[in-house]
């Protein structure tokens, strides 16, 4: 296949981006304090004249995707093949089976904001009409959010939990897994002591705890009324984690289902929740359609970023907004960037997003954000890698 396969005139372009972290998130498996990506943008005509635009975003993190230097070869290669800058034959055809998921997101995203901006509706208007039952539903108008609190001495937790409280958030959730279970237990127990029972409490071990710990945490976490655990035990032990369901606290899925391990099947034998990141799971249209197939099952999905830059977060809202009811979703990942590619069209307001109303991601909001493509001495254009 090729992208815009069916437009012409066809044009697409890459750039390449980097972003620091305004403090370094805490968690099990270390820092984070940048992250580096793509965004894509398709410009073309339809064989009516009418002309298509489109934007996507490739923000890789391993183990939940594949490493950035994969992602940009595999964007050069789309790219060149897309506009034909290749001599024509067998190279330009790329077989979409071998993309991997966070290059896959931005070619799924850049079709998808061009399809839904075409057909003027938001995506996640366009999402619900593609993904939904016959009837097809309705898109939400705003999604619920958790605020991410990295790992830190209890204190410091303890600040962050409040600050997030009064900035709004009825549901938090708490990195842990990064240091003993006692001590993490102390910050799950003060954090409780200090936000009250009315505010929804979640904590993420990203697959840390060995089978004791694991059992121990999760009797503590259900005395402290925490609603579920996410990723207690390493992605590929699925009977350890069905051994920890109906303990009083949900058992939550995400490195198990986001990156290269098989997921546990039936999954409802395995999870309460299922956490969804749309750049592990390859686009906003997979995500989705996976949720609702979750939802028949009676596993209750939740979407997050990956610590995305604003398209792909704004990509992400879309497709939480596409699931219906769904919970809290880890959306709030914005805030954590110092900087960003654009002025934000999915601010956090009293724990929730507002669903951008105009047609595709954010109608035209992005349309300046791509410039002279210069990734991977591209042959559009030359120069060197990177903008920044
Ligand atoms: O879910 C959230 O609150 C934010 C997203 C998040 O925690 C995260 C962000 C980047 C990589 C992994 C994870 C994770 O859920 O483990
Ligand atoms: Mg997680």
């Amino acid at each position: 296949m090729r992208i815009g396969a069916h437009l012409v005139d066809r044009e697409v372009r890459l750039r390449e981006f980097s972003l620091p972290l305004r403090s370094p998130l805490g968690t099990a498996k270390g820092e984070m304090t940048e992250r580096r990506g793509l965004l894509v943008e398709l410009r073309g005509e339809l064989e009516t004249g009418d002309e298509v635009r489109g934007v996507g975003e490739a923000t890789p993190l391993p183990p939940w995707t594949e490493g950035y230097e994969e992602c940009l070869a595999t964007w050069v290669t789309l790219r060149d093949a897309a506009n034909g800058t290749v001599s024509d034959g067998d190279e330009n055809e790329v077989d979409i089976d071998g993309v991997p998921p966070a290059a896959r997101h931005a070619m799924n995203l850049v079709g998808a904001d061009a399809s839904a901006r075409y057909a003027k509706r938001p995506l996640a208007a366009w999402l619900a009409d593609r993904t939904g039952d016959s009837g097809g539903s309705d898109a939400a108008a705003e999604v619920p959010v958790n605020a991410t609190v990295g790992d830190g001495s209890v204190e410091s937790t303890v600040e962050e939990a409040e600050s997030a409280v009064v900035d709004g958030f009825d549901c938090l959730k708490l990195k842990a897994g990064a240091r003993d279970l006692d001590a993490d237990l102390d910050r799950c127990r003060a954090v409780r002591e200090a936000v009250g029972d009315d505010v929804a409490l979640r904590a993420d071990a990203n697959g840390a705890w060995s089978r004791d710990e694991a059992e121990r945490a999760v009797d503590a976490l259900a005395a402290l009324d925490f609603e579920y655990v996410e990723q207690p035990l390493p992605a590929d032990d699925h009977e350890g984690l069905a051994a920890l369901r109906g303990r009083g606290v949900g058992i939550a899925l995400d490195e198990s289902v986001n990156g290269p391990n098989t997921w546990p099947d039936p999954v409802r034998e395995f999870a309460d929740v299922v956490v969804l990141k749309p750049m592990a799971q390859g686009g906003p249209t997979r995500t989705v359609s996976v949720a609702r197939r979750l939802r028949a099952q009676g596993v209750t999905p939740v979407v997050t970023t990956t610590v995305d830059a604003v398209v792909a977060r704004t990509a992400a809202v879309h497709a939480a907004a596409a699931i219906p009811n769904v919970p809290a979703c880890g959306l709030a990942t914005g805030d954590l960037l110092a900087e960003d590619l654009a002025a934000d069209p999915v601010p956090v307001e009293d724990g929730r997003v507002r669903v951008p109303e105009g047609p595709g991601l954010a109608g035209d909001a992005f349309d300046r954000l791509v410039g002279d493509d210069s990734a991977g001495g591209g042959s559009a254009g030359g120069g060197s890698v990177g903008n920044d």
